[in-house]
């Protein structure tokens, strides 16, 4: 096998939300997007670097003697990761690490019995699965001839092409639809949504495991002139199986500071959906025809 390696942040065992049974959910670093939103910010950038969380902090200056360079500012570290390694309280973290398939496949394999009893599998995630394509291709073949079900987690945030050649090698899409105006999908994430549209098209005509969801975030996408946009847009897509409506929640909260980052004004301000206005928006894809469920998307 080749020796192809990636940048992951974290690999989540006993995944109970990301595809169908009991899933090892392997998150892939970098997105293009910028979502306010995001509960992984520290996906974003495609490099490892590091965090520090000042409540873990007991001063004892072991980080800063283990920095050969004197415990380098943010933007010359080199994130070597020596600082959190000798950090005794996991204050100082390393966040990323160059990862190898057969590396990441010996985690995955470690759960091999709990898929097989749940009906689960393994979900690649991020950040953007697709910003690392042929890490990702290694690793869905890896799974593929070893009977893994696996499911990528995108907001296809890619060239088509890249989608396409991957699609024959993922059981399941976990697409994400964030908004369907344009300028408000630039406006609330960085990038606009012409390719993700035209890739939901695309992908639509050659697989039939396609799940879309939909994050319902306040003051973003949480009017009915959105949500039934997106609904219209849903019923239009073909190879669509089920829609899951994801409530934002704040878990990002406390990681700016740790990412040495300010939130956004927006971020501040919002306020989880109420079950009711979530069953509200769910009432209108079902309404065409969509299975149509509220929750994390298992
Ligand atoms: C972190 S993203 C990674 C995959 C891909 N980049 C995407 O956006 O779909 C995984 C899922 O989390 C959702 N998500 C991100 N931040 C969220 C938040 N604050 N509340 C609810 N869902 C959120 C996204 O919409 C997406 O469905
Ligand atoms: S990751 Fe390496 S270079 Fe960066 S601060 Fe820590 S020890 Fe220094
Ligand atoms: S090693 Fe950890 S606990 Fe000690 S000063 Fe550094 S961040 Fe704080
Ligand atoms: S596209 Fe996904 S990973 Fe990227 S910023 Fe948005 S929610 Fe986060």
């Amino acid at each position: 096998m080749a020796m192809t390696e990636g940048i992951i942040f974290n690999v989540q065992r006993y995944s109970l939300h990301d595809g169908p049974g009991i899933r090892t959910t392997v998150f892939l670093k970098g997105c293009p997007a910028r979502c306010w939103w995001c509960h992984n910010p520290e996906s974003q950038n495609p490099s490892p670097q590091t965090a520090w969380s000042q409540n873990r902090c007991i001063s004892c200056d072991a980080c800063l003697l283990a920095c050969h360079e004197g415990l380098k500012p943010r933007e010359a570290c080199r994130a070597c990761g020596d600082c959190a390694e000798a950090c005794p309280t996991g204050a100082r973290e390393l966040l990323g690490t160059p990862t190898s398939v057969e590396e990441v496949l010996h985690l995955i394999l470690k759960d091999r019995m709990f898929f097989e009893d749940s009906g689960g599998g393994v979900t690649f995630s991020g950040g953007e699965p697709l910003c690392q394509p042929a890490f990702l291709k290694e690793l869905l073949l890896a799974c593929r001839a070893r009977g893994i079900h696996t499911a990528v987690d995108t907001a296809a945030l890619c060239p088509p092409e890249t989608l396409l050649d991957l699609a024959p090698l993922t059981d399941l899409f976990l697409f994400d639809l964030k908004c369907a105006d344009d300028a408000l999908h630039q406006k609330g994430t960085g990038v606009g949504n012409a390719r993700i549209l035209d890739n939901l098209t695309r992908l639509g005509r050659m697989h039939r495991n396609i799940w879309l969801r939909i994050p319902v975030i306040p003051g973003f996408n949480d009017t009915e002139a959105e949500m039934t946009a997106l609904a219209d847009l849903a019923a239009r897509a073909a190879g669509v199986r089920q829609v899951w409506l994801l409530p934002y929640h704040g878990t990002w909260a406390a990681k700016p500071a740790r990412l040495g980052t300010e939130p956004a004004a927006e971020a501040l301000a919002a306020q989880t959906p109420a079950p009711q206005t979530m069953e509200h928006f769910a009432r209108l894809f079902a309404a065409r025809g969509l299975d149509t469920q509220i929750g994390g998307g298992a």
